[in-house]
């Protein structure tokens, strides 16, 4: 099995029937919400919302019951990927352009457990450029305040157009370098008016699983949320 799918099918043994689930996105979540589809067929009784509009497509066609957002308040438990995690859970998240959606439904439940495999686990954040999303008006002006805060970044691209998230705005993919205080990058990313929400998810996790190359598991926890 690959170490993505070691991860994803451990962390889907935490859902228990009447669970409200959140479903990640991306190649490691896809292996969660696989699984959790086969465990509905066998019988499992959850309600689940997706972060992305592809998430949402490949648990309708499985047969996993969506609920709108409208009929939940809270959910128990979300299963989502990372594409940079530390021994502190914190996160670098989006490289697929869902870190918006991921990061409202993650803040919405009880508990949020990480699935990666180990190539994931990083001592340092920052190696992957972290990704922001912004708004497309006067982006150039955005980019230019991100500038400021010391990156290199550019604006994601698909072929020849500007890459658009599932909510229509841009990604900004940010390269810090090694992101010693990853708090003062989050504050300052965060007080610029065109930045909707960046990648970096601190305090947010609960549980890490790690699917490792000798086909084991790292199970990295922190403190309950309060
Ligand atoms: O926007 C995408 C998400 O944050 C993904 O969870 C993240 O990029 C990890 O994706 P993957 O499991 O495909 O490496």
């Amino acid at each position: 099995m690959n170490m993505k799918q070691l991860a994803a099918e451990a962390a889907v043994d935490y859902v228990k029937d009447g669970m409200k689930v959140g479903l990640g996105t991306g190649s490691t979540a896809y292996f969660a919400i696989n699984k959790l589809g086969e465990r509905v067929k066998e019988g499992l009784q959850i309600t689940a919302v997706a972060t992305s509009v592809a998430s949402e497509e490949q648990a309708r066609e499985l047969g996993i019951p969506l609920v709108p957002f409208a009929q939940v308040d809270r959910l128990d438990l979300t299963i989502d990927g990372a594409d940079e995690l530390d021994g502190s859970l914190r996160l670098i998240k989006g490289g697929g352009g869902a870190l918006l959606r991921e990061k409202i439904v993650a803040m919405g439940s009880d508990r949020m457990i990480v699935v990666a495999d180990e190539s994931k686990a990083v001592r340092t954040l920052g190696k992957f450029p972290l990704p922001v999303e912004i708004v497309p008006f006067a982006w150039e002006w955005t980019l230019k305040d991100i500038l400021k805060l010391g990156c290199e970044a550019e604006l994601r691209r698909e072929g020849s157009e500007l890459y658009k998230t599932d909510n229509g705005n841009y990604i900004a993919d940010c390269r810090f370098g090694a992101i010693e205080d990853p708090a003062a990058v989050a504050a300052a990313l965060q007080a610029l008016p065109g930045v909707v929400e960046h990648g970096l998810f601190i305090g947010i996790a609960n549980m890490a699983i790690v699917g490792k190359s000798d086909g084991t598991i790292d199970i990295i926890t922190a403190k309950e949320k309060a």
